[in-house]
């Protein structure tokens, strides 16, 4: 538990794979806090296009770091990120953020801010936290691990029925190739491949899973 009462679920996989949808779901059945942190990267593209700082050049989003009015808090549960004192919402999800995303993700200096912001959260509560690298880099001691995978023509089909322009296989690439944080199924997390399920049966998968690494019942009587 990371020396501290709160818990952290860890989720992890590739784009569309269906990891916040999952987070949301279990976030309420177990009473815990749900973090997005897709969202988080993705509101340092905004803030960058903004700006006209180019996300494919590191060394102006590093000078743009360092007076970035940036910040992620938890409302009702969920987290909310705001930039230069706006909530963002489904400006995160345009057809620009969705290009230009992996590219900023690669940056160290990006991740060692977003990293700690991402572990100041468990003061508030414990959470259930989606992403990349949850598992493996911001709480690897968290004995609560899922890696929600499928296919990439399911994710693909997944993404378009949303309605949005994201090249999946590509972002896929680039974030498994990075030398920083790469995507990978972090030590001792628990595959789901959700590309032949339901929803429904996602949750019970990820639930038998959590239970089987530990989780307190006491989580899974709450509701
Ligand atoms: N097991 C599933 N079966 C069918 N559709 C799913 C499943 N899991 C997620 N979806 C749908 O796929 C889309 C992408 O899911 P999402 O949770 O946004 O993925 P991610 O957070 O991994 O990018 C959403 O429209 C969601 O409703
Ligand atoms: N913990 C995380 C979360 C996201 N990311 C980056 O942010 C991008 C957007 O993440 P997301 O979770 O919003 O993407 P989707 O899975 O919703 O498509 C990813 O493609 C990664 O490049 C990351 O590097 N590390």
């Amino acid at each position: 538990m990371n020396g501290q009462q709160h818990i952290a679920v860890a989720i992890d996989g590739p784009a569309a794979s269906g990891k916040s949808t999952v987070a949301k779901k279990l976030a309420k059945l177990l009473g815990l806090n749900m973090v997005n942190t897709g969202a988080m990267y993705r509101a340092v593209v905004w803030g960058a296009l903004q700006k006209n700082v180019s996300p494919n050049d590191p060394a102006a989003v590093v000078a743009m770091l360092s007076d970035f009015d940036f910040e992620c808090k938890i409302n009702q549960g969920s987290s909310e990120v705001w930039v230069d004192g706006q909530l963002l919402e489904s400006e995160l999800r345009s057809d620009a953020v969705n290009a230009n995303v992996s590219a900023i993700a690669a940056i160290v200096e990006v991740r060692e801010l977003l990293v700690a912001k991402q572990r100041g959260l468990l003061q508030y509560g414990s959470v259930i936290m989606e992403g990349r690298d949850i598992g493996s880099v911001v709480f690897p001691d968290t004995p609560y691990k899922l890696y929600i995978d499928a296919s990439e023509e399911v994710r693909a089909a997944r993404r378009a029925a949303d309605g949005e322009v994201d090249a999946v296989g590509k972002r896929d690439a680039q974030d498994s190739k990075r030398k920083v944080s790469p995507l990978i199924v972090a030590d001792g997390a628990t595959v789901i491949d959700s590309s032949e399920m339901t929803l429904e049966e996602v949750i019970e998968a990820a639930v038998a899973a959590l239970t089987a690494q530990g989780l307190d019942q006491s989580f899974l009587d709450r509701n």
